[in-house]
């Protein structure tokens, strides 16, 4: 069954608050508690139809993951995939990120994945970029000491724009860049919606591992 529909994804979504949470911002600080386990967590901000946050919960049970979406019509299709074969350390939030900080609380998360993420190519829409100044500070604040934020994307001005807001924050160190992820791929690399599509087009993939560095001195 296909649930394009607004209102049925609205419904959908209604129905299963086990899988969807709907009041985020009530469990700040508690997300362990939701998750019933002292297990690290790991965030996906635009997690879009759900495929990397269900396949990372599904290949790593040691670790529970939230995915992020904006959008009722497309976090649905996350929600389908949960539905379908349900697991217990994965949970989604219709949310905009922009308000992150106001649903975990200092130190609660441990890996943020930002893939594919919206590239606002025009200037003065550069604040809303997962990448942007305003969004390294958020993270500075949710993202425990040593914590990594793992990107990927397949646009280069993105990347280009990523490499130089990390280097230039107080907060993040980067680890690792690669120009072409295919190239040397980790064994772990699980693919999203998005990624499967660019590299079955030969894209490049454009990644950068950037570590939170923790208090400033
Ligand atoms: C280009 S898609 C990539 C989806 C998925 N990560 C993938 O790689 O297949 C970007 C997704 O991020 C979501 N998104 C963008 N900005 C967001 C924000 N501020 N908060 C939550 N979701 C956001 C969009 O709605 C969209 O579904």
């Amino acid at each position: 069954m296909r649930l394009r529909n607004v209102k049925y994804a609205k419904e959908l979504i209604h129905s299963y608050p086990d899988y969807v949470v709907l009041k985020p911002k009530n469990h700040k600080g508690k997300w362990r508690d939701l998750f019933e386990n002292k297990k690290p967590i790991q965030v996906e901000i635009g997690c879009g139809k759900g495929k990397f946050i269900y396949e990372s919960g599904l290949y790593n049970p040691e670790k529970n993951f939230i995915g992020i979406e904006k959008f009722d019509s497309v976090i649905v299709r996350a929600l389908e995939k949960l539905i379908l074969e349900p697991l217990d350390n994965v949970k989604l939030i219709r949310f905009d990120a922009t308000h992150i900080n106001d649903i975990f609380k200092e130190n609660e998360v441990e890996h943020l994945y930002l893939n594919f993420s919206d590239p606002w190519p025009k200037l003065r829409h550069s604040k809303r970029r997962l990448t942007s100044p305003q969004f390294l500070e958020k993270y500075h604040h949710i993202l425990k000491d040593g914590a990594i934020i793992d990107m990927k994307t397949d646009n280069y001005a993105l990347f280009e724009y990523s490499l130089m807001m990390f280097n230039q924050s107080d907060y993040f160190a980067i680890i690792d860049v690669s120009l072409d992820l295919y190239k040397d791929l980790p064994a772990t690399n699980i693919q999203t919606e998005f990624e499967m599509k660019f590299v079955e087009e030969n894209n490049a993939i454009y990644y950068i591992k950037a570590q939170h560095k923790g208090e400033i001195e």
